[in-house]
């Protein structure tokens, strides 16, 4: 568990936060500028704060009231940027084993082959990085990383400089940290699909402050007003109880309802995390027939709230959120108000992201 709280000012920025981060992924999200880097390279010890209190595990890294500051390589922090920052004139495998020259002796230490495999990285070692793709620069600096026996791993926009296939390429292998070795990760990002993605909690940066943390189905239906760029998300959990081969589609189950999805490559009974813009969700007051859409589901609305020309609209659906941002005037044409029951729309093809939900099944063993 790390408890940070920094108080400090960078020209005309103020950056005044106060978060905790545990176990798994937490992701810092924000919009640009919102001062994500700078808490991160604080954390690390690469910038001194005026004032802070950072502890990790119980031991202070930071305290400024009483002057303490543990130096950066006794943090044991292991860190990604966005561009690897490998070695140059090294191969992959002496970048690898750069990391292990800074892990303590008598630390509980990742085997090298492990992580070389865990990264799919065997067929790299011998690469100077010039020759590498941009994924595979990332996945050595990954593995550089995780063999320096970190405690933590930082990684900031590590995925930013990357194409979408380059990303898509590299996700599952940050999965796996999270899920196998299970160094308690922060990740850095304004990219949405990336977060909601990997981390189980996430916290909301603005202008310097935290504006929100929890679970990602609590904070991405909130995003609105932070920036024209992010669209709320409903970020949705159900159980995987098909795959049909001739649509090419797979079938999972929400409460009473059914899911329609695009093939997810897992297998069935497994709990998968979906992510569904709001702009992508329509509603209706009756169960329409004849439309192209898939996924209808009956909910009962919660809160509607006024973004700009549009509404958002949050709906309760077996219990989880889904949210839809729709205009003025359809909410008003349909009587939309609190407590109402509508049937909540969407395709198959707009749920974009998902992955394996990595806490227990709620339902597990009931
Ligand atoms: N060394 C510095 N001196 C003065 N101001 C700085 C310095 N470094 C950053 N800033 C300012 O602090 C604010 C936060 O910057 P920071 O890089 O932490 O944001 P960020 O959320 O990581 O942004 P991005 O997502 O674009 O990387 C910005 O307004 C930036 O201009």
């Amino acid at each position: 568990m790390i408890s940070v709280m920094i108080d400090h000012h960078q020209g005309d920025f103020h950056l005044e936060t106060a978060f905790e981060a545990g176990a798994g992924v937490t992701a810092l999200f924000g919009p640009s500028g919102s001062g994500k880097t700078s808490i991160v390279r604080i954390i690390a010890g690469l910038a001194r704060p005026e004032r802070a209190k950072i502890l990790f595990d119980g031991q202070t890294w930071i305290d400024t009231a009483s002057g303490l500051y543990v130096p950066t390589h006794r943090r044991r922090i292991g860190c990604v940027f966005q561009e690897g920052r490998l070695f140059p004139h090294l191969t992959a495998r002496q970048n690898l084993r750069y990391g292990r020259f800074f892990a303590p002796k008598g630390e509980p230490m990742l085997d090298e082959g492990e992580v070389i495999e865990l990264l799919g990285i065997g067929h790299l070692l011998d690469a100077r990085p010039a020759t590498l793709s941009g994924g595979e620069k990332q996945r050595v600096a990954i593995g550089r990383a995780l063999l320096a026996a970190p405690r933590l791993i930082m990684m900031d926009e590590p995925l930013s400089a990357l194409d979408r296939p380059r990303k898509l390429e590299i996700l599952p292998y940050i999965e796996r940290i999270r899920d196998i070795v299970r160094i308690p990760v922060i990740y850095v990002s304004h990219a949405i699909d990336e977060v909601a993605r990997l981390s189980n909690a996430v916290v909301l940066i603005d202008h310097g402050r935290v504006v929100a943390q929890g679970a990602p189905a609590e904070i991405f239906p909130e995003v609105a007003g932070l920036s024209d760029a992010m669209v709320p998300q409903s970020i949705i959990e159900a159980r995987l109880v098909g795959h049909e081969d001739y649509y090419g589609l797979s079938i999972a189950e929400l409460g009473e309802d059914i899911l329609t999805l695009q093939p997810i490559d897992l297998p069935v009974g497994t709990i998968v995390r979906l992510r569904i813009p709001a702009t992508d969700v329509m509603l209706a007051l009756n169960r329409p027939e004849e439309i192209s859409a898939l996924n209808h589901l009956l909910g009962r609305i919660l809160t509607i709230s006024r973004d700009g020309a549009h509404v958002l609209v949050t709906i309760d659906c077996a219990g989880q959120r889904l949210v839809a941002r729709i205009t003025l005037l359809s909410m008003e044409r349909l009587g939309l108000k609190e407590g109402l029951m509508v049937h909540a729309l969407f395709k198959a093809a707009t749920v974009d992201s998902m992955s394996v939900f990595h806490g227990q099944d709620p339902n597990a063993g009931s």
